[in-house]
């Protein structure tokens, strides 16, 4: 294994790696500023190729003590793994991994927090989330102190990986400097021992980064799980959008759903539902003239949003930047495309008009690939 720029601990837990019987004989381990560390080819590779492997035994995954959490979080069973390996020190066989996981500052939620919409809201609930595990994780270990705790949840959050099929949450050394893309070169599969295997889904050049897919999810949840906004095209590029509806006129009184519920929708880049199914029992709720009081309706609430949107503050942060942009120009198009479908009073029902053509709504495969968050 190369390792370029190693810093001490770094260094240490390449060479534990190696011990513990990790593979990886043809990646090397970079820093790039705004990636952090990362993975990269050191030789030309071809598709459908293993790259890593990474016994079973060397993966910290959710142990016994989260039997004590069933009721709470996911994450808390994994991160009480990682603090009471931290509390155990040199006698914890995972030692130089801990260490390395324990440096990562946990990313400020702060300056999310006044943002507008679903993304605010996921910051503020995630910032009452930590505090709740820090203080349910020092109250179950007391040597562990709330900064140990901060940085267990942190780690836990942005890098464990859960398996469908082999049912496991775990914090995978080594494999966790894959960085995310939108368009991946590489996908990891986790066998029945709960190994795991990283392999390979295009060509990849010498120097070249591996990427996987972490998941199909909106900038704002990229933002807050990971603290990473993209540029261009891909699932990314999408707004979740929180509709109250209250009584609209016109609704009828017996019968059909509870239209007082806020729905969340999902709006893609090119401005079209990509979740229609919450509308749904709007629709069914109505009179039969009143798509178009429920495309008003849609057309308010959107336009304000956006004006939320174009009043946000991006405090000088070019992650904030890029998510106001890229949430002021989805929900533009969106409204447009409402209005233009109010202005035309078609024939074309309003969810197909609003809905996106086949192949967007198909989105991205992460099969194994994908982080929880
Ligand atoms: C599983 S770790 C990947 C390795 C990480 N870069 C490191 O330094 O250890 C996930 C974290 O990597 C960073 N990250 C992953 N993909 C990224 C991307 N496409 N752009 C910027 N940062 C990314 C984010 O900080 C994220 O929380």
């Amino acid at each position: 294994m190369l390792c370029s720029h190693v810093d001490q601990s770094l260094q240490r837990f390449l060479d534990w790696c190696f011990e513990a019987g990790i593979r990886a004989g043809s990646l090397d381990v970079r820093s790039l500023r705004g990636r952090g560390r990362l993975l990269q080819a050191t030789h030309e590779l071809s598709e459908d190729v293993e790259i890593l492997y990474v016994p079973a035994d060397a993966i910290i995954s959710e142990g016994v003590a989260s039997q004590t959490y069933q009721a709470s979080h996911w994450s808390l069973g994994v991160a009480h793994r990682l603090v009471e390996e931290d509390c155990l020190g040199r006698e914890s066989r995972f030692q130089p991994y801990v260490q390395l996981l324990l440096e990562g500052e946990p990313h400020d939620l702060q300056i999310m927090e006044r943002l507008p919409g679903c993304a605010g809201s996921l910051a503020r609930e995630k910032v009452k989330l930590r505090a709740l595990h820090i203080a349910e994780l020092c109250a179950a270990m007391p040597t562990c102190t709330a900064d140990r705790a901060a940085r267990a949840v942190y780690a836990v959050d942005s890098r464990t990986v859960y398996s469908h099929p082999a049912q496991a949450r775990a914090l995978v050394p080594f494999f966790d400097f894959v960085n995310h893309s939108a368009c991946p070169n590489a996908r990891w599969t986790m066998d029945s021992d709960g190994s795991l295997r990283l392999v390979t889904t295009t060509r990849v050049e010498i120097g070249e980064e591996v990427t996987i897919s972490y998941d199909s999810i909106p900038n704002a949840r990229l933002l807050v799980t990971y603290g990473f906004v993209l540029d261009g095209e891909g699932p990314h590029r999408s707004v979740d959008l929180n509709l109250p509806f209250g009584k609209l006129p016109d609704t009828l009184d017996e019968g059909g759903p509870d239209a007082k519920q806020p729905v969340q929708v999902q709006i893609l880049g090119n401005g079209t539902l990509r979740r229609r199914a919450p509308l749904v029992p709007l629709l069914h709720n109505l009179c039969s003239r009143s798509e178009t009081v429920l495309a008003e309706h849609l057309a308010k609430q959107v336009a304000v949003e956006l004006e939320q949107w174009q009043a946000a503050d991006a405090k000088e942060d070019s992650r904030l930047t890029l998510l106001i942009d890229m949430s002021v120009e989805v929900l533009q198009s969106f409204l447009e495309r409402i209005l233009s479908w109010i202005q035309a009073a078609d024939a074309k029902p309003l969810m197909s008009a609003l809905g996106p053509p086949e192949e967007a709504v198909t989105g991205h495969s992460t099969s194994d690939d994908s982080q929880d968050s």
